[in-house]
């Protein structure tokens, strides 16, 4: 009999904490992704989806607990080095500049080329090629945003609220390039608070932090 040893899973958050300002933000996250996952964060205001994310992306450090890539610790300065290629960012804040061929330049910077003409087709942004982005509205930024983040192309996509101020048409878009990525076999997060569907995704759902006080929503029950 042969035992098979089960596949190591791309990322394993292994009993992660983070604080900040000496306050608990995340206690004992447990979560492994493997290649083709999708991982759709939800919680209140100030759960600390962001949070995940920036810790995620190393901006900031868990506090207890773990973060492995390929089995090894993404605080590790080598290890760091190659795992910050792996990732894609895309927040609220959105830095863009100037013109939309800033999709082209972050191409570049990447020593990549040749999808970003595609990249904004495909997010509708085809006739806008020639404008200034400061023209554009927060939808189109966000589809810009979009474009930018097909063009790069990495494997891990950390998305904060990617739909916010996206139409119907654009929320659509965004499903379908998370599915083709995963479909490729690349690993999504999503924090947000709007529904986006996402087939097969695991959910994990941060508990409020602070005991409510009543709010005027309550009053309006
Ligand atoms: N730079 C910071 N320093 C200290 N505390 C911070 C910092 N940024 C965020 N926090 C705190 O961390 C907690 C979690 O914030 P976070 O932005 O992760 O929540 P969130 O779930 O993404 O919220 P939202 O749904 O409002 O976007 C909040 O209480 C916030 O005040």
């Amino acid at each position: 009999m042969s035992l098979r040893k089960a596949p190591l899973p791309r990322l394993l958050l292994n009993n992660v904490s983070c604080m900040r300002n000496a306050q608990t933000i995340l206690k004992n996250i447990n979560v492994s992704v493997h290649d083709g996952s999708a991982l759709v964060l939800t919680g209140a205001n100030g759960a600390g989806k962001s949070t995940f994310l920036r810790m995620l992306a190393g901006f900031s450090r868990p506090s207890a607990g773990e973060i492995l890539w390929n089995g090894h610790d993404i605080t590790q300065s080598g290890v760091f080095q190659q795992y910050k290629l792996q990732l894609n960012w895309l927040s609220l804040k959105d830095a863009i500049k100037d013109k939309l061929n800033n999709v082209q330049w972050f191409e570049l910077l990447e020593g990549k080329s040749g999808k970003a003409m595609d990249s904004l087709e495909l997010m509708g942004l085809g006739r806008l090629i020639n404008e200034k982005a400061r023209m554009l509205s927060m939808g189109q930024r966000k589809r810009l945003q979009l474009a930018r983040l097909l063009a790069i192309d990495r494997p891990i996509w950390l998305l904060d609220e990617p739909s916010v101020a996206l139409d119907a048409d654009g929320t659509r878009l965004l499903e379908y390039i998370i599915s083709e990525h995963r479909n490729k076999g690349g690993i999504v997060f999503v924090a947000t608070h709007l529904p986006i569907e996402i087939r097969d995704s695991m959910c994990l759902r941060l508990p409020q932090r602070f005991p409510r006080r009543k709010t005027m929503v309550d009053l309006l029950d």
